[in-house]
């Protein structure tokens, strides 16, 4: 019964503003039961309430009474600091959701009370729209009515994946990071269109309508991206002579490399607030 539950963000930055803006959308719950907090910054909490029609209130403000799910939308190197803060304010119903990449449940679990239920997922900043890839992963302690409860929530920003959290690391690399590799394409597009003779807006829109085709495609039709790439190359046609281009330039090689390098970013992340727990 989310319509019920009271959530508030610790951090809103672009991420906390794209799942508020899918949230809010969605209808799943009061726009009132929502609160997005930062340490400081009024001018963006005031934004944010405008925008959405949100709560908005400095964190050291927040009566955790009046919160269900908090959810913890800071920078990995902010964490320590937010469970510390954190620790002496929840009870054992509050539930923890953390979007941090590559910090694990295990390390939550040690900055908060013994028994809290924390979560690890991993939206995407398409939350906006409500088309993130999402994964989710349980610490724990978690209840399963809890994970339930939290991928019925996210359901409001997309598609939604329970995964283990070792797979966490080449989650974030495909799909947290993902949009990002998307957006660096469009922008060459952009750019190859305007030198090539079109005006920018048309350049833009082409670009952004054939990523959205071939998106669709694949997740509307079984075949295979093989198959899908087969159907649009003639012999000796256009595409073939594009597609030669890209082997030729490194194209399938890049792409690898960014995904397989996003991941190991965040096993890096991870095993740094790892070492930590263990020096201390
Ligand atoms: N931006 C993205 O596409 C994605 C980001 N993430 C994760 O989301 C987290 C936030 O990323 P962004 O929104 O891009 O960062 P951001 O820098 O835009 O926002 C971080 C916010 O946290 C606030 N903050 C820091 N400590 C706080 C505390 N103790 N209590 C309350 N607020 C606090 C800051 O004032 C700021 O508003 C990161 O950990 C990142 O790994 C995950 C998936 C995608
Ligand atoms: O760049 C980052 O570290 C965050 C996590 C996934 C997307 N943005």
């Amino acid at each position: 019964m989310l319509k019920n539950k009271t959530i508030a963000f610790l951090g809103a930055g672009s991420m906390a503003e794209a799942m508020i803006s899918g949230i809010v959308k969605s209808g799943l719950m009061p726009a009132s039961h929502v609160i997005a907090t930062n340490k400081s910054n009024v001018d963006r909490l005031n934004d944010l309430k405008n925008k959405y029609g949100i709560k908005g209130i400095q964190r050291d403000q927040l009566n955790m009474k009046e919160v269900d799910i908090i959810i913890l939308a800071m920078k990995p190197k902010d964490i320590d600091a937010a469970l510390d803060s954190l620790k002496d304010e929840i009870s054992p119903n509050h539930v923890i959701v953390s979007v941090l990449a590559g910090i694990s449940t295990a390390r939550m679990e040690e900055g908060l009370p013994e028994g809290q239920q924390v979560l690890r997922v991993m939206p995407n900043t398409s939350s906006m729209l409500q088309e993130s890839a999402t994964a989710v992963a349980g610490g724990r302690y978690v209840s399963m009515d809890t994970v339930l409860e939290i991928k019925h929530l996210l359901s409001a920003i997309g598609e939604v994946y329970l995964i283990d959290e070792k797979q966490m690391d080449i989650f974030t690399g495909i799909a947290g990071s993902g949009p990002a590799y998307f957006y660096y394409l469009m922008e060459h597009i952009e750019k190859v269109g305007q030198q090539e003779g079109l005006d920018k807006e048309t350049a833009r829109n082409i670009g952004a309508q054939t990523i959205l085709g071939a998106a669709r495609m694949m997740l509307e039709q079984s075949d295979s991206p093989t198959e899908l790439r087969k159907k649009v190359t003639s012999p000796n046609g256009t595409t073939a002579a594009g597609l030669e281009a890209l082997r030729e330039n490194g194209g399938g090689t890049a792409i690898s490399e960014a995904v397989k390098s996003a991941a190991r970013k965040s096993e890096e992340i991870s095993a740094k607030f790892e070492k930590q727990l263990v020096v201390q």
